[in-house]
Order: structure tokens, then C-alpha cells, then sequence
């Protein structure tokens, strides 16, 4: 047996979702950089769970099917209300609320293709009412419930702050949702995918991916990434910081990719937001010390920025509690797990892989009365 540490370089499954090739990152053959620049978040999601983009009559039953189903239990804001809700990071009770979600869907454990379906909508409508909710409860402050006319990226915001957002954030915003909805089997992806391998029900599989998505190595990188810059604080600070760091054999928040080596094609999509953002907050002092940070690591490590590192300015940019970072990748990635556990589905096979042992050779058991 061989093993690769960190599974690097194995390749695990097929998968007609997305690819990334040469640094090129595609879903079902788009192009991200043509998506980022023309495609709603709903166009995205439709092309993930169908592989090909909607005609605008499907995409308007897509959206219908999705504000229909933003509305979430009541019981899961009472939940909420049970917290010890100054110690709960909303990247956990996002988590624990997507598997209370199951308990009230009668179709949990329906697996046709239809009630797969229908379960897909109401997770992917229902995240972002999870994620607003818990937001507003954690501070005194009720809930405001989605519109219906609303997207997903609008909604949001809206229910976020109880304020209409500008069309400069909703486009910011929903660009962003546009940029991480997928990336072939990262590992969130992979994780749902190992869960729902077992047969297991699609809550399950969404609530195991939630759980790996929130590792600082993974979705929990763009929180940390703002911790750095408000710890650096100025564009003076960032070369002693940064330094320190990288001697001290430390990562930098925000680079590095198992994937990319060359850089990762999302990050220049974020750092013209990030520019136009901090420009417009009166913060350009977040996107300078940005760029500085980011020559700094590429000049000494060669390793350039991936999507959490500017996304980090510009979530901030559009008001954001910088703890809900990790929470609104999750509202995007749900589009990606969910194509790939339908995948998964049609074409199951039990995942499980072997190890290889590096334990104490044959024992003999000595009972207990005996043991030294
Ligand atoms: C959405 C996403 O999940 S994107 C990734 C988000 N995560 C981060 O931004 C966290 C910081 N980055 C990292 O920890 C890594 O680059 C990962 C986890 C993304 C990829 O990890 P791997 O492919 O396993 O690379 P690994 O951690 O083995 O690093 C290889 C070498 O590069 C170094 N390195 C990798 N990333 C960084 C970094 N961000 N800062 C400093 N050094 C780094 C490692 O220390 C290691 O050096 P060594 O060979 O001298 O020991
Ligand atoms: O693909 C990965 O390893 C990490 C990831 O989810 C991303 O970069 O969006």
C-alpha cells in the first residue's frame, strides 16, 4: 500500500461539476472569470445542479422554488434563543441548525430523485434565514423575515441589517456568493460526499460539510485573515508582522492552495472589489495593507492569495460581523455540496479508503489485575 499524506494528488471521484485545470476553474465548463462577470448566484446554482445554464423561464421557476422556501421553523429560532449565545460561534450553530432542519422535513429520509430535489431547494433558501437569524438573535434583536421578491444575495443583506441594501453591495455581495460555490473536491465537498456515500440522508451530508468548512485551514481562513488585519492595524505594521510570522514557521491566513500553484483565478475578482470597496467606506487602508501583505508573502514564500484572503476586506467593506465570514461561504458552498451529493447519489459507491498501519506490532491482551 502507498499512502499520500493529506490525500494529495489522489484523484477520489469523477465529477462533472466543476474542474480546475491549469489554474483555470470551471464549472461545468464555464469559465469563473466569464460567471463572476455575468452570472446571478441563482444562474450558478442552477448550472451546478443541472450542468448547463437556465433559459430564463427555468430560472425564474428556480427562483420561485427557492422564495418559496426561505421561511425557516420557528423552532429553530427558539433554539437559538436556548444558546449560551455569547459562546456559540455562528459557524457552529449554523451547523447544529441545518441538522435541526431535518428533523422538520418530512422528506428528510426520502431519497427519489424528486424529494432529493425539493430538499435541495429548501437547504440552499434556508441557509442564509439560519445564518441572519442567529446573527440578530445573539444581539437582543428579533429576526426579520426574507421577501419573497428578494434573491438570496439581496435577501441577505436585507435580513442582515433590517436595511435595504444599495445596488453597488448587492452586486458585491452576490459576485462573491458566485465565487465560492464551488471547487471540485475540496475538502467540505469531499466530506459530504463521504457522508452521503453511506446512503445517508442530504441534512447529514450539508451539516458534515458545514463542520469541515469551519477548520481556519479551510472556509475558516477569511475570519482569520480579518483578525490579522485588525491585529496589524496599518500599512507600517504589515512588513515587522508578516515577517515575524513567516520566521516564526507560521501561516499567513489567506494563501497557500493544495490546488492553485501559480494563484488562484478568484482572488483578482476579490481584490478589484476589495479596492473599490475600502475606497468607497473611506478604509483604503484595509486593500493597502492588502497588497502589501500579499507582496510580501509572494516575494519571500511564493505563495500566493487564495478566495479567503481578499474576500476577508471586502465582507467588511459591506458591514459585516467579521464571524459571519465563514457562515456566508457556507451560504455559497451549499450550492457546490448539494450538485455533488446528487453525483454522488446517482452514481453511488461506498467511500472508504484504507490505512495504513503504524501501530504496536501483535499484542497479547493481559488482563487488567495483571497490568503493571
Ligand atoms: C477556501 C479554502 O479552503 S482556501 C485555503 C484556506 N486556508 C488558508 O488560507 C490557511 C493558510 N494556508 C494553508 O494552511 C495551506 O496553504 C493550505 C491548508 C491551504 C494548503 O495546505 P497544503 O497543501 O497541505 O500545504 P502545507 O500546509 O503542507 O504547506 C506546504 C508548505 O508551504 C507552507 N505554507 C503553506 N501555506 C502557508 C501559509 N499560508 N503561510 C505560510 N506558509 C505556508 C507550509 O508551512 C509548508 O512549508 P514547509 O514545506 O517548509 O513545511
Ligand atoms: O479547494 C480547496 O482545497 C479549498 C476550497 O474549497 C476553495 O479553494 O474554494
Amino acid at each position: 500500500m502507498t499512502t499520500a499524506r493529506g490525500l494529495e494528488g489522489v484523484v477520489a471521484t469523477t465529477s462533472s461539476v466543476s474542474s480546475i485545470i491549469d489554474d483555470t476553474l470551471t464549472y461545468a465548463g464555464y469559465n469563473i472569470d466569464d460567471l463572476t462577470e455575468n452570472a446571478s448566484f441563482e444562474e450558478v446554482i442552477y448550472l451546478l445542479w443541472h450542468r448547463s445554464l437556465p433559459t430564463q423561464a427555468q430560472l425564474d421557476e428556480l427562483k420561485t422554488q427557492l422564495s418559496d422556501s426561505y421561511d425557516i421553523p420557528q423552532e429553530i429560532l427558539d433554539h437559538f434563543k436556548m444558546y449560551p449565545i455569547d459562546k456559540v460561534h455562528p459557524m457552529a450553530a449554523l451547523r447544529s441548525s441545518v441538522s435541526l432542519l431535518g428533523l422538520y422535513d418530512e422528506e428528510s429520509d426520502e431519497m427519489t430523485d424528486e424529494a432529493n430535489y425539493r430538499k435541495a431547494v429548501r437547504i440552499q433558501a434556508k441557509i442564509p434565514a439560519l445564518v441572519t437569524a442567529f446573527a440578530r438573535i445573539r444581539k437582543g434583536q428579533e429576526p426579520i423575515a426574507p421577501k419573497k421578491e428578494y434573491g438570496i444575495a439581496e435577501n441577505f443583506l436585507y435580513m442582515l441589517s433590517g436595511n435595504e441594501p444599495t445596488a453597488v453591495e448587492i452586486e458585491a455581495f452576490d459576485k462573491a456568493l458566485v465565487l465560492h460555490a464551488d471547487h471540485e473536491l475540496n475538502a467540505s465537498t469531499f466530506t459530504a460526499r463521504v457522508c452521503v456515500a453511506t446512503l445517508s440522508d442530504m441534512y447529514s451530508g450539508v451539516t458534515a460539510a458545514l463542520g469541515a468548512l469551519k477548520g481556519p485551514l479551510h472556509g475558516g481562513a477569511n475570519e482569520q485573515v480579518m483578525k490579522m488585519l485588525t491585529e496589524i492595524g496599518s500599512a507600517d505594521n504589515v512588513e515587522p508582522y508578516i515577517l515575524e510570522k513567516l520566521n516564526n514557521k507560521e501561516k499567513i491566513m489567506g494563501f497557500g492552495h493544495r490546488v492553485y500553484r501559480q494563484g488562484d483565478p478568484r482572488a483578482k475578482h476579490l481584490r478589484d472589489m476589495s479596492k473599490r470597496l475600502t475606497e468607497q467606506t473611506g478604509e483604503p487602508e484595509l486593500y493597502n495593507m492588502s497588497i502589501e501583505i500579499e507582496e510580501l508573502v509572494t516575494g519571500s514564500k511564493n505563495l500566493p492569495p487564495n478566495v479567503d484572503f481578499y474576500s476577508a476586506s471586502v465582507y467588511h467593506s459591506l458591514g459585516i460581523e467579521h464571524d459571519l465570514f465563514t457562515p456566508i461561504f457556507a451560504v455559497s458552498r451549499a450550492s457546490g455540496w448539494i450538485a455533488h451529493i446528487l453525483e454522488q447519489y446517482a452514481n453511488n459507491r461506498l467511500i472508504r479508503p484504507r490505512a495504513e498501519y503504524t501501530g504496536p506490532d501483535m499484542q497479547k491482551y493481559v488482563p487488567i489485575s495483571e497490568r503493571g
